[in-house]
């Protein structure tokens, strides 16, 4: 049973995602990977459906795996008609990601989250957890892209290689725990307690990963890509626009006190080469976006933390939303 996310001990405490299914390659599976058969339900502002994106992205699977965006935030995820969101559920006419969980099942304990996985075969959600979304993405349709792209061919051994998978599965987990979800912990704390004693643990994990930069390597394991950089990514690109500001992440800043970090970020951030290595997937998911990450977190705030008491103020700074390399 799904549980809710609440505030333990005067903390944020994320609930864990509830639909764990897998997409594989063996196509006797329950969900075996298909062109067409799936589809993606989410918000780029959201940081743990971005890396969803970006992993679809660098894959080239945008022709394999459907993109349904939404809109809204902690009130609810809503086809709106507005930009690039959909004015309806394309498949079931649904006004909201809570109606399609219903549909799954009417009775849903948990939060209506996203991204959501959707198998358009059997009507379901296959997964709601991101960190397993982009492991699907990054091997199980393998077989079904261009021979470059997959996970063999890749320089270094493609977004999770056998020989580093004990250490990336390490470096996730503080990373998550103290940056991913700590930006969270600091910034929907409901007391000053709360939000000191998770402050203090996010900034000494950036040092740790301004240290692990700070020989010069290209990306957190070395010369090529993981999946590591991509989970790291969606927070730091978000960092000085929002965390900074709305979640009072402040002691210090990414461009002005992590040169190591705020140049990793930038690199990718920049590359817009559709052509190269990562397809432009950083690039091209962030750029239409970064400009509405302090807004939908200080939306979110002023609802989770202030319950909607006072006036609501968007952050306008920094001018330089990232700088050029
Ligand atoms: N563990 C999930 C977390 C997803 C998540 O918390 N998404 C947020 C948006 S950034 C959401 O949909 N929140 C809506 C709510 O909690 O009601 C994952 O990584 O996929």
């Amino acid at each position: 049973m799904a549980e809710k996310s609440v505030y333990k001990d005067g903390s944020f405490n994320r609930a864990p995602s509830s639909f764990r299914n897998f997409i594989s390659a063996d196509p006797n599976s329950r969900f075996p990977a298909e062109k067409g058969r799936y589809a993606l339900y989410l918000s780029p502002l959201c940081p743990w459906a971005h890396r969803t994106i970006i992993v679809r992205a660098i894959k080239g699977l945008e022709d394999i795996v459907d993109l349904y965006e939404v809109d809204g935030g902690s009130e609810g995820w809503y086809f709106t008609g507005e930009g690039r969101v959909l004015a309806a559920d394309p498949l079931y006419g649904l006004e909201s990601i809570r109606d399609l969980y219903k549909k799954v099942n009417p009775d849903f304990p948990g939060r209506f989250t996203v991204p959501v996985l959707w198998d358009k075969k059997t009507h379901t959600i296959v997964n709601n957890e991101s960190s397993e979304i982009i492991r699907m993405f990054s091997s199980a349709f393998d077989h079904l892209i261009p021979e470059p792209l997959r996970e063999s061919n890749r320089p270094g051994g493609g977004l999770y290689p056998e020989p580093l998978r004990a250490q990336i599965d390490e470096l996730n987990e503080w990373v998550y725990d103290k940056i991913n979800n700590g930006v969270y912990k600091v910034g929907f704390s409901p007391a000053q307690e709360s939000y000191e004693a998770n402050l203090y643990p996010l900034f000494d994990a950036l040092d740790r990963v301004e240290s692990i930069l700070a020989d010069g390597r290209r990306f957190l394991f070395g010369e090529h890509l993981t999946e590591a950089d991509v989970r790291l990514y969606t927070t730091i690109v978000r960092f000085d626009v929002a965390y900074h500001t709305v979640f009072m992440c402040n002691l210090k800043s990414i461009r002005h006190d992590y040169p190591h970090i705020y140049f990793w970020a930038r690199r990718l951030y920049w590359d817009a080469d559709e052509a190269g290595e990562f397809r432009a997937a950083f690039n091209k998911t962030t750029a239409p976006n970064i400009h509405r990450y302090s807004e939908g977190y200080a939306k979110t705030r002023h609802h989770v933390v202030l319950g909607k008491q006072g006036p609501l103020i968007v952050p306008k700074g920094p001018k330089v939303l990232i700088d050029p390399l």
